[in-house]
């Protein structure tokens, strides 16, 4: 099939990408000019493990091709992905002025019958509000569907090419039938597309992010209980996760849920229930639970030090939001950061990916390491922000010789408590006992 992709964000460029992977025609549209050079010249402007071998074999094979030009990208395209941002509001709502923008751009080029599918995450209404911004500048005959999409970053290729459900909504049988083609060499059996109304697809993906966000949530309010009365979150992780009822996955309790889909679109639905006057508490609480989590360390980390961070020298060991990704979007490190600087503590910092990202926003505010260990040199203790896989294994004897202090403050629970007992750190954790603590006398 003949389709093109609106925005080459995250989502358009892994869409456009698989679907060329399965043997569609695929141009990708984005008016950002900078990006679509870079597009053309095989530079991918996202970290997505995988990624590059699918894009290079598609635009070697010319199945994948980009353009700044939406009439050259749109032309007898029988699909067209709107995959554009859909940022939070000023009052928490998804703002859908790229989207808009591009349905009423839509209108006066259509030619002949398409389907316009909503990729985006967007609130309960847009399909229609997308129809009518289209319809206002044509008569041409046309479908929006919603079809939202739920990969994970970092493991996005192999979300959108083996997908646990392919959600689609429209009552459109021509829609309908034109999906299924597509979608068929990706489902397997088992893993179904599922068809429904428009609005009720847009809800299932805000459902969700919100059911998983509150998920970890619920996990994060044990972990801090676990504190409290001396038990172990790890425990009742695996405890409760081998109930297949509650399953064994997103369960891990740490500085809490960050990155671009989580925070946005759990305040987005909070909104619309708002806008129809449903007070949703659960979503309340769980937007306010993690901000408290994605900072609770850093009292822990004053305790420390008996009070005053000014002068101390931070390591940092993880940056992006989660692992496998450079994407630094509502990451806790950054907060955590943000609050050291102030505290007049000097950070040094270290991630596999994500470095330039947070160049961008600290500048010389801070230090940057080429490697994990360099950015341990005269530390006074260790903070771990993302679980990269690197860090799960360290050279010990190496970080003793270059730390100040032996002290791990670990926002992941990537250690076992019983291997930081042994090797003499102090070591602080989330929802677990705290190894080898030490009483510092306060600052006077
Ligand atoms: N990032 C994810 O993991 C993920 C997963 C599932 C769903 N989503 C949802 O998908 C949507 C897109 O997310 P993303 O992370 O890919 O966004 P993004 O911000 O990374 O990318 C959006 C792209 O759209 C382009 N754009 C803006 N206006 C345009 C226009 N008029 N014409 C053409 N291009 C235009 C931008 O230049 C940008 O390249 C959001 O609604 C998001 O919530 C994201
Ligand atoms: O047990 C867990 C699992 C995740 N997280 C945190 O939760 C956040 C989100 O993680 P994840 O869901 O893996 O990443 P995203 O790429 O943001 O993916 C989510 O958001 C996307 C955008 O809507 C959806 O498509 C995906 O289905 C949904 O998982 C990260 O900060 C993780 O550190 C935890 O704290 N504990």
């Amino acid at each position: 099939m003949k389709l093109a992709v609106v925005g080459t964000g995250y989502v358009g460029l892994v869409t456009g990408t698989c679907f060329a992977e399965t043997g569609n025609q695929v141009i990708c549209v984005d008016i950002d000019e900078r990006k679509v050079e870079k597009l053309n010249n095989r530079i991918i402007p996202i970290y997505e493990p995988g990624l590059d071998v699918l894009f290079n074999r598609n635009v070697d094979e010319g199945r994948l091709r980009f353009t700044t030009n939406l009439a050259e990208g749109i032309k007898d395209a029988e699909v067209i992905f709107l995959a554009l941002p859909t940022p939070p509001g000023e009052d928490g709502s998804a703002d859908l002025k790229y989207i808009l923008k591009v349905a009423d751009d839509l209108g006066p080029l259509l030619e002949n019958y398409v389907v316009v599918v909503d990729k985006s995450t967007v609130p309960v209404g847009t399909a229609e509000l997308v129809q009518d911004h289209i319809s206002r500048n044509t008569d041409q005959e046309f479908d929006v569907v919603s079809n939202p999409e739920f990969l994970r970053e970092g493991a996005a290729v192999e979300d959108f090419m083996k997908p646990d459900r392919v959600v689609i909504g429209t009552r459109s049988e021509r829609a309908q039938a034109m999906m299924n083609k597509l979608y068929a060499p990706l489902v397997r059996q088992g893993n179904p597309i599922i068809f429904m109304d428009e609005r009720s697809a847009e809800m299932t993906k805000y459902a969700a992010n919100a059911f998983l966000a509150t998920k970890i949530t619920f996990m994060n309010e044990i972990a801090n209980l676990c504190e409290l009365v001396g038990a172990n979150v790890d425990d009742i992780r695996r405890g409760i996760g081998t109930d297949s009822r509650i399953g064994k996955r997103f369960l891990f309790a740490g500085i809490g849920y960050g990155g671009s889909c989580f925070p946005k679109d759990v305040q987005a639905l909070a909104k619309t229930a708002k806008d129809y006057q449903y007070d949703f508490k659960v979503l309340k609480s769980v937007m306010a639970v993690n901000n408290y989590q994605k900072t609770k360390m850093i009292p822990m980390i004053k305790e420390h030090f008996g009070g005053e961070l000014r002068g101390k020298c931070f390591a940092v060991w993880g940056l992006a939001f989660k692992p496998y990704t450079d994407d630094i979007r509502e990451a806790p490190a950054l907060e955590n950061i943000r609050i050291l600087l102030e505290e007049g503590a000097k950070v040094t910092v270290y991630d596999p990916e994500a470095m330039d990202n947070v160049r961008n926003v600290f500048g010389n505010a801070i230090h940057y390491a080429h490697t994990q260990y360099a950015a341990l040199d005269d530390a006074d203790a260790l903070l771990i922000m993302t679980e990269w896989p690197l860090f799960r294994t360290p050279d010990f004897d190496k970080m003793n010789l270059l730390l100040k202090n032996k002290v791990i403050f670990d926002g992941r629970n990537v250690y076992e408590l019983d291997q930081m007992r042994e090797i003499g750190y102090t070591y602080y954790s989330v929802g677990r006992e705290t190894v080898n603590a030490v009483v510092t006398a306060p600052v006077s």
